[in-house]
């Protein structure tokens, strides 16, 4: 009972995907019913007409009960018509389901985007590189197969309950005992098809695995050749292959083996229900040949419900991961905020604390003011929280206590289109997509002109160089392009989010990877922002400090300092060892830049 309620339940997860296709379900579900009857009716033609010609004499034939009696061309007129009817029929039951899982593509599609898109950050960065490109092609092109199925499913059984009906009323024994045999033949093979649909959830979840392997496969491609780690690679990759191919052969055995063996078993039953027709008697020799082609007819359609049920339990699991992921985005959304901002005063912190887990804090009361205006440098160890921080500045995070004020307002709750127009961010890492130079600095902005794209370009230094490529600000640069440099693709980036005019402007390290020319070049630029928008750099090296008007120092997860640089030096122990190692490189040509965190 519990396995059936479990059946139950893993087929109603399906029903949600099937909104907008209901009308079009009932459709199939008449048209099938129809159809059936149709099938019946020339079967029933086909025998009379076969017993009238051998007899040479007209047809008597018996109609769903009905006694009629035609000549030939009328019946040959009539069974043309049956046949058409029931073609037309046939092949608008075809296209349904192909329509309806078409849109169903599109809409799971459409609808898992925008699940993933609309998801707190918490959610999204959780996602390992490949996953959701799984979701999106492989759990979704199954999901919108069990469409088809599902419609299989129905057809073929209401085809098969229509020549079952069309039985009984010519032969109740050859029914009953087809129809009693066929429901314990669907009884006995469900454990088969259970143990089918385990095959396929282990399936299911070790291709969603490997797809995120084959990601790395391409994503670490130069650091395994350069490392000589490919043989040791290439053994984690072929264990991951090896992982799929049993569940693989498995589903394919059982999905192959399950109809298979129905089929055997209901020719067999036929044969049984023949014997039993002949022992009561089944009236005429032509109901008797009606009779045994409709139920052979029968039991390929029951076969095929036999079919399409079990390729829906292979799938099923695709559809459970599918439904998932999009709960998995959907339970926790961005919050949207509320209050219209169109201008940043000062951003306040106080008390704030932070922890990706419950019960550990990366961060701890931490407190701090900034007004409009300031360069404000993050310092601190490595793991210390900086980048935390900067999540919580971004608001790609909420503090787990305390408060972020920004005008004196909760953060949270400026209006988040408000805050993406005022807020721009550089990463360490970051990423171009595939397009022109011009949509890479644009970024899907609509409202950054050409003039404004080259304006940002210019002030982050890297104008000249888009000028030097093959077709300017049209070239095509992508994740991997060769054709601009480390610190180009930086400069980009920069200008990317200079092009907003953003008033709070968060840079993590942003001329780590520029020249010294460069460097002073974009930190000039930088420094001419300084009284329009709050800037917060992230450093890791010293050089980068020299424009900021405060450095804050993050140690073990809170602030340890806040001050100038000239204070720090004095005052805060991490920073006067590290501005006491810096000196000591340059005084011995050592590293020109020593490291902060
Ligand atoms: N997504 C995450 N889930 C769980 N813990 C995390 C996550 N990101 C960071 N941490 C932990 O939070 C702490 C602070 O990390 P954070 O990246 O903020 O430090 P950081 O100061 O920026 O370090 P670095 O200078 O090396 O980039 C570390 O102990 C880190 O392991």
């Amino acid at each position: 009972m519990t396995t059936l309620k479990a059946s139950v339940a893993a087929w109603r997860r399906v029903g949600p995907f099937f909104t907008r296709s209901r009308g079009k379900i009932v459709l199939i579900a008449v048209a099938s019913v129809a159809a059936g009857l149709f099938e019946a009716a020339l079967l029933t033609l086909i025998a009379a007409l076969a017993l009238a010609l051998a007899e040479s004499r007209d047809v008597q034939v018996d109609l769903l009960g009905l006694q009629v009696a035609l000549n030939l061309p009328l019946a040959l007129g009539l069974g043309i018509l049956l046949a058409l009817l029931r073609g037309a029929l046939q092949l608008w039951v075809a296209y349904l389901p192909a329509v309806m899982s078409g849109q169903a593509m599109v809409d799971l599609r459409t609808r898992l985007f925008d699940a993933f898109v609309g998801a707190a950050w918490p959610s999204k960065s959780a996602e390992r590189d490949g996953g959701f490109q799984s979701v999106m092609l492989n759990q979704v092109r199954a999901t919108s197969e069990t469409i088809i199925l599902i419609a299989g499913v129905i057809s073929s059984g209401l085809m098969f309950l229509s020549l079952l009906a069309s039985a009984v009323v010519m032969s109740p024994p050859a029914a009953a005992v087809i129809t009693v045999v066929s429901l314990a033949l669907f009884a006995v093979l469900r454990p088969l098809s259970r143990s089918l649909r385990r095959a396929s959830t282990v399936l299911s979840s070790e291709n969603i695995e490997y797809a995120k392997t084959t990601q790395e496969v391409a994503a670490l491609a130069e650091e395994t050749e350069v490392f000589g780690a490919t043989p040791a690679y290439r053994e984690r990759f072929y264990a991951q292959l090896r992982a799929v191919q049993q569940p693989f052969q498995r589903v394919r055995y059982l999905s192959g083996a399950v109809p298979a063996l129905y089929q055997s078993v209901a020719l067999l039953v036929l044969v049984i229900a023949l014997g039993v027709v002949a022992l009561l008697g089944a009236g005429n020799i032509a109901t008797l040949g009606a009779v045994v082609l409709i139920l052979i007819r029968a039991v390929t359609y029951g076969q095929r419900v036999q079919g399409a049920i079990t390729s829906v339990d292979e799938k099923l699991p695709f559809v459970h991961h599918l439904a998932d992921a999009i709960e998995r985005y959907e339970s926790r959304p961005q919050s949207p905020g509320h209050e219209a901002a169109d201008h940043i005063g000062d951003l306040t912190m106080s008390g704030v604390g932070f922890g990706y887990d419950r019960g550990s804090e990366v961060l701890h009361d931490v407190s701090f003011s900034v007004k409009m205006g300031e360069i404000v440098g993050i310092v601190g160890p490595s793991g210390a929280g900086k980048s935390t921080l900067v999540q919580l500045l971004l608001r790609l995070r909420e503090p787990t206590s305390g408060t972020y004020s920004v005008n004196g307002k909760p953060a949270a709750d400026i209006d988040r289109a408000d805050w993406r127009r005022m807020v721009t961010y550089v990463p360490q890492s970051p990423q171009l997509f595939y397009g022109s130079v011009r949509e890479n600095i644009r970024f899907f902005r609509d409202d950054i002109d050409d003039a404004a794209v080259e304006d940002a370009a210019r002030r982050a230094h890297i104008h000249e160089d888009i000028l030097r490529l093959p077709d300017g600000y049209d070239t095509i640069v992508g994740a991997r392009a060769s054709l601009v440099s480390g610190g180009q693709r930086q400069r980009i980036c920069l200008a990317r989010a200079l092009a907003a005019r953003p008033a709070i402007m968060i840079l993590d390290e942003p001329t780590s990877a520029l020249d010294v020319k460069s460097e002073e070049s974009v930190q000039a630029t930088l420094h001419d922002l300084a009284g329009d928008a709050v800037v917060f750099l992230v450093a890791h090296r010293l050089s980068t400090l020299a424009i900021c008007d405060r450095v804050m120092v993050v140690a073990d997860g809170t602030i340890a300092g806040f001050d100038s640089a000239e204070n720090l030096r004095h005052d805060n122990h991490y920073f006067k060892e590290v501005s006491e190692i810096s000196g000591r490189a340059a005084s011995q040509g050592g590293p020109r830049r020593p490291a902060l965190g």
